[in-house]
């Protein structure tokens, strides 16, 4: 393997960030952070509100630097906008005046790609995730799930070698929202790539990560970590149910307490 190869996906290594507002307040938003997430591994980030964790994402986009420490992604600094990085956020990045097919097909239209070749891709993208029907649709005439398949299909179109989500299913219903993480980890498992995944639900980062990463109260620093050894392939509805996963959900649930009451 070369060098390259061998190095982790995501490293953070002794990373403070510390925000300064206007009025010269500063805010230390994440202290002495070091974690490194390898290739193809799916990390969970849990935390306090409000304690740093869309701001730990920001940093592996490249949008926030930290104010000590570094951040690299495969190996180099993180510097503008990386092909490499997918993301899938609460709210959904579909173009409303799109089709389902035009909005998953924009990827790789913008890297170039041809329409006809990337109609196709597209399609293939659509079913994949269960819409095969719905290519002509527009956004509002879908429901939440439905759009998160289509923000699901027009980021996994692109194939992320790291994959960024904030709380992607925090909107849906429970049942809807189990179906999605199943889907997610079905997309996951045939990519190879790597996911850090930020969620308050604890229940469904252990259901989905290899590892779950807790986050003090902010300044947030590196609480505890969880390796969830949990067998793959999980199915959603059955794991919660595993004396394992409710061990470790009472874990988690403890250090989360613990910083709840100290601030
Ligand atoms: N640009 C900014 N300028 C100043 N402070 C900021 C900025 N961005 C974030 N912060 C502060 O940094 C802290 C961490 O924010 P962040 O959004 O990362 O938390 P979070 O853990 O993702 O929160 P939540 O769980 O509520 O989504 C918060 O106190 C927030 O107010």
């Amino acid at each position: 393997m070369s060098e390259v190869a061998n190095k982790p996906a995501i490293e953070f290594d002794d990373v403070s960030l510390r925000f300064i507002s206007q009025d010269g307040n500063a805010t230390v938003a994440l202290r002495n952070f070091s974690m490194a997430a390898a290739k193809g591994e799916f990390i969970a980030i849990v935390g306090p509100t409000g304690c740093g964790k869309s701001t730990t994402l920001n940093m592996i986009t490249g949008l926030l630097k930290p104010t000590v420490g570094q951040v690299r992604v495969m190996g180099g600094t993180v510097a503008g906008i990386d092909p490499r990085i997918g993301f899938v956020f609460q709210a959904d990045a579909v173009f409303p005046w799109r089709s389902v097919l035009d909005n998953v097909a924009a990827g790789p239209m913008f890297r170039g790609m041809a329409k006809a070749q990337a109609h196709e891709l597209a399609r293939d993208w659509i079913a994949r995730v269960g819409l095969g029907k719905f290519g002509q649709h527009y956004p509002h005439q879908l429901s939440g799930g439905m759009r998160k398949r289509v923000a699901l299909a027009q980021t996994f179109i692109n194939k992320p070698e790291i994959l960024l989500m904030d709380e992607p299913f925090s909107a849906l219903d429970m049942q809807t929202r189990t179906l999605m993480q199943d889907e997610l980890l079905s997309l996951w498992g045939q990519s190879g790539g790597s996911v850090v995944f930020v969620t308050h639900d604890i229940e469904e980062a252990i259901a989905l990560a290899d590892r779950v990463f807790v986050l003090s109260a902010r300044p947030a620093r590196l609480k505890q970590v969880y390796q969830i050894d949990l067998p793959r392939p999980r199915v959603m509805a059955e794991v919660r149910y595993d004396p394992r996963f409710i061990e470790l959900s009472k874990q988690i649930w403890n250090d989360l307490r613990d910083e709840a009451v100290l601030h």
